[in-house]
């Protein structure tokens, strides 16, 4: 038993015991605590309850953490496969593996969930991108269609998927593809009473508008439909009504239109019509459709001619040797087509419906890498084992092989290739045995020898047992017969299966009515057309021409075989992650663990064998960087400065951490640790951190509390000092001489005296220099004045000048006409004749000799006048600068004096103020003195009564 220091351990490698019991308890007290996941890989066990363990703030919380940094979870490992691939540059895969009901959709679920919030573009402001939309929301029209209740799970996944999500470069998600696995398609048409069909038949006859009812010819109810009416019709806790409405709502974010949805209920509604065919066997034992109104609607779904399918169903044509006859069918047989077509027509639109899908979400963008997530069903042992089973198991049985081959093979692998002291062991685990009996052609396999007798005439599912039993029985151990039944059994890595192989060839072959197919590849519905478009051709009925090469004869094996290689193909190129699922009980109740039921499924999953084998091994590593980045604060200073080589600082690092030698290797690039080391160097270092903060917040808290004290200490000092002086001016208050000081030295002269006097001769002297100013200023003002008037007169003196100057021009002008000979001619010729025209002429010269003289006289005043205007417009001139200039002193000494007046007034307020106090004082000296004479007085009366005293004395001692 572990000591309780390992109860509810996170990693189960840790346990000092590991054996089943101990995991057991480990897991169950975990369980009980609501902590579901658990490590190595990770185990998640179904809580059957919805826990607060994935909200946005868990998932932020688990962003860019290293794998011991945070407890177990599926957000955990999904950010590991995102760092890995990121770092790495490598494809990674994640996968999730259980029975059903364990919780493997929920943990694909939110591993979507977690990548898309991871790795979605940052500067998108949404929560989501629309891929990233689209991506989640394929998921419930995915379920819709290929879930459904079953006993173990009210949600179960009836098929295998891997979901591809692509990244470019910069992590990013630019695309996603899903591929599917085995659609359990028997379902559709048989159902046990506590199941149900696939939950798209439930939401469409509840919640499907009326229109789309109408135009599918839907007006029953589920009890009214063959392949709905035995079954359940509600999960408690689920309104498939509402879920109808998610899923038009899903299907509108991923861009399936309208008319594309309707077609994928158009297949849903002509399976439920087909059931509901009612044949009848006559009295030859033949098949007839009595009542065609059936029949009617379904051609009328799916477009096909009514007549032509009847006898496709009852009288297909079949080739006999090169002739083409119709041959009659029993009831069992039309019924069992009838059947075949349901579900062929199911598998292929759910088909259909992932091809849609993935055209949505898989962007012809930038891929550079991608994370795989696979999602399919566990090893399945029932008591009845039949051949869907076989292919189950068959896959699983590879995928365990693929995780022994990582955990042990590569593992060992990667250990020679890093040099490390190794002895490589053989775990037995290699399940290659079981998985060539299954898949092997040479010697045949179980699917190979099936395919051959598929094609063999005469064929039987007995003719194939007993062929199977030739070739194996006693060749290989993990092949036996049964004892009682018609089978096989398998010695599976799970467990030893049996298996039952009645109906095998006819589930492999997956025969279909190649009359009704062919009507169908020409349905006038297009969708149905496409889905059946691999029978077109190679017709007699229809007279085309062979326009499409018909699709290879393919077996359910052989495809599944196919699908399984390349499936593998993509793991084998990925860094795997394993998720192992776990259900608790069988009851679908929360806080239950059924201990043996748990245990098989460890078992069975290889979770025990991989904890004992990884214990053996080193499944922790680091890089030599990382290592050192990470544990050098263990041993500080133990390193030298400078370089050290890698493996060489690794070296010294473990050294000093005094590890056993057997519990690392020190490789060629990285340190190997044996389980759980690792997770003690995380502890040691984890206290060492906190002891490293710790000493720093004290460090800090120090120096903050020593910087207080020091400024509370200040603070007292100043206090007592402050204290001190009080008293002191206290005591010296009491002090008679001080006393006395007071009081007189108001009356003593101080400097304030001769300051207040020397203010006052500088007021007065500022006084005296404004009043200069003032007198100056109206002095400048009246020249000023007198100048101008003297400025208009010599103005008004020089217009007349002016227009006298104007007068004597125009006479000159007349003068110069009269001197001219010309002009004198023309006078002449024009004179008149007389003696008075003479004298005039007389009168006239003479006139103009005085004008001349006038004339001359005028010209010299006039020069005189301009040069006495000048002399003034000079005088002007420097008058106005005058002004100009007294203006500016003027403004200064405006200033000066409006500074004077207010430093006056201040002044004046000074001295009032110490008027004030002189008078205050006076009346006190006043008043001391006038005590002073009091006390002069009676001194001089005490002093006449002393001698009075005296001389009675003398006179008494005389
Ligand atoms: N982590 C979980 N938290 C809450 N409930 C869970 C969780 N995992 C599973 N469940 C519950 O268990 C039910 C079954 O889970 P889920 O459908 O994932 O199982 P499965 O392994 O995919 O089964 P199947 O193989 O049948 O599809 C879910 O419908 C859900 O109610």
């Amino acid at each position: 038993m572990n000591p309780p220091k390992f109860d509810k351990v996170e990693d189960m490698a840790d346990l000092t015991h590991l054996n089943e019991a101990s995991v057991i308890h480990n897991l169950r007290l975990r369980y009980l605590s609501d902590m579901i996941y658990v490590r190595l890989f990770l185990v998640a066990v179904n809580p059957y309850r919805s826990l607060p363990i994935y909200t946005d703030e868990i998932i932020r919380s688990y962003k860019n953490k290293r794998r011991y940094e945070m407890p177990p979870h599926i957000y955990a490992i999904s950010d590991i496969a995102y760092h890995d691939m990121l770092q790495g540059r490598e494809n990674q895969s994640i996968l999730i593996t259980g029975e059903s009901g364990a919780g493997k959709t929920e943990n694909t679920k939110k591993v979507i969930q977690y990548i898309a919030t991871i790795a979605s573009d940052s500067t998108n402001t949404k929560k989501y991108g629309i891929l990233e939309q689209q991506i989640l929301q394929a998921n419930p029209i995915l379920e819709a269609f290929g879930n459904a209740q079953t006993i173990r799970n009210n949600n179960s996944s009836r098929f295998g998927k891997f979901i591809r999500i692509e990244f470019n470069s910069a992590g990013q998600i630019s695309g996603a593809n899903i591929e599917r696995y085995l659609l359990e398609k028997s379902r559709v048409t048989y159902q046990t009473p506590e199941e149900r069909n696939f939950h798209i038949f439930y939401q469409l006859l509840k919640g499907a508008p009326s229109a789309i009812k109408k135009k599918f010819l839907l007006d029953g109810s589920l009890d009214d439909y063959r392949f709905t009416k035995h079954s359940r019709k509600d999960i408690d806790g689920v309104d498939d009504i509402a879920e109808f409405e998610i899923l038009l709502n899903a299907m509108n974010i991923v861009g399936i239109s309208e008319d594309e949805q309707v077609e994928f209920f158009r297949i849903v509604a002509s399976v439920l019509h087909l059931g509901n065919i009612c044949v009848t066997s006559g009295r030859d034992d033949q098949a007839h459709i009595l009542d065609t109104s059936v029949a009617e609607k379904v051609c009328h779904v799916l477009g096909v001619p009514i007549d032509a399918f009847i006898k496709g169903l009852i009288k297909p044509q079949v080739k006999a040797g090169r002739e083409w006859v119709a041959q009659a069918r029993t009831k069992e047989q039309v019924l069992y087509s009838i059947e075949a077509l349901a579900k062929a027509l199911y598998e292929r639109s759910f088909g259909a419906l992932v091809e849609r899908i993935n055209k949505a979400i898989d962007t012809p963008s930038n891929k550079a890498y991608f994370i795989g997530v696979l999602d399919i069903a566990g090893f399945e042992i029932f008591q009845t084992n039949g051949f869907e089973q076989l292919c189950i198991n068959y896959t699983n049985e590879k995928l365990q092989q693929f995780f022994n081959q990582h955990m042990f093979i590569l593992e060992q692998e990667q250990y020679k290739l890093e040099n490390i002291e190794w002895d490589f062991i053989d775990f037995g685990l290699d399940l290659q045995p079981t998985i060539d009996l299954i898949e092997k052609t040479k010697p045949v396999g179980i699917l190979a020898c099936l395919d051959e007798e598929c094609v063999m005439p005469k064929a039987t599912d007995k003719t194939f047992v007993e062929k199977l039993h030739s070739i194996w029985k006693n060749k290989s151990p993990k092949y036996g017969v049964p004892r009682f039944q018609q089978g096989f059994i398998l010695n599976h890595y799970a467990a030893k299966v049996e298996y039952t192989t009645s109906g095998w060839l006819n589930k492999n072959k997956d025969p279909l009515n190649e009359n009704v197919t062919k009507l169908l590849a020409h349905s006038s519905q297009p969708y149905i057309a496409s889905l059946f478009s691999d029978f077109l051709g190679d017709t007699t009925d229809y007279g085309t021409k062979n326009r499409v090469k018909r699709g290879v004869f393919r077996t359910v094996g052989r495809r599944h075989k196919e699908q399984l290689h390349s499936l593998m193909q993509q793991l084998y190129s990925t860094q795997p992650h394993f998720v192992r699922c776990i259900v608790p009980n069988a009851k679908k109740m929360a806080g239950k663990i059924n201990t043996p039921l748990v245990l098989d499924q460890l078992r069975c999953n290889g979770v025990l064998e991989g904890i004992r084998i990884c214990r053996v091994g080193f499944p922790n590593r680091l890089g030599f960087v990382e290592f050192r980045q990470r544990y050098e604060i263990l041993a500080p200073r133990i390193l030298p400065e400078g370089y050290v080589n890698g493996r060489e600082a690794a070296h010294k690092l473990l050294e000093a951490f005094k590890l056993e030698g057997n519990q690392y290797r020190i490789g060629l690039s990285k340190v190997f640790f044996r389980a759980g080391v690792l997770a003690e160097l995380e502890e040691v270092r984890d206290n060492k951190l906190s002891l490293v903060f710790t000493g720093f917040q004290a460090h800090c808290r120090g120096k903050l509390s020593r910087k207080d004290y020091r400024k509370l200490s200040e603070k007292t000092r100043a206090a007592l000092v402050i204290q001190r002086n009080i008293r002191a001016i206290n005591k010296l208050k009491q002090n008679p001489w001080w006393k006395l000081y007071y009081q007189i030295r108001p009356m003593l002269p101080s400097r304030k005296d001769e300051q207040i006097r020397l203010l006052k001769e500088r007021i007065k002297e500022l006084e005296e220099k404004l009043q200069r100013e003032i007198q100056e200023r109206r002095k400048l003002e009246s020249a000023n004045t007198q100048l101008e008037v003297e400025k208009i007169t010599f103005e008004e003196l020089l217009h007349n000048e002016r227009s006298l100057s104007l007068e004597k021009d125009e006479l000159i002008q007349k003068i110069k006409f009269t001197e001219e000979p010309e002009n004198i001619d023309e006078y002449n010729s024009t004179k008149p004749s007389s003696k008075d025209q003479l004298l005039d002429l007389e009168q006239t010269n003479h006139e103009m000799s005085q004008l001349k003289t006038t004339l001359e006289e005028t010209e010299s005043q006039k020069m005189l006048l301009e040069k006495l205007k000048k002399n003034l417009e000079d005088r002007l001139g420097e008058i106005h600068e005058q002004y100009h200039d007294a203006s500016q002193n003027k403004h200064v000494a405006e200033k000066n004096l409006s500074a004077l007046d207010r430093e006056v007034f201040d002044l004046k307020q000074l001295v009032e103020e110490h008027q004030d106090t002189a008078n205050g004082l006076s009346e006190k000296l006043r008043k001391v003195e006038a005590s002073l004479l009091d006390s002069q007085n009676e001194l001089t009366k005490e002093k006449e009564e002393n001698q009075e005293l005296i001389k009675s004395k003398v006179k008494y001692n005389c």
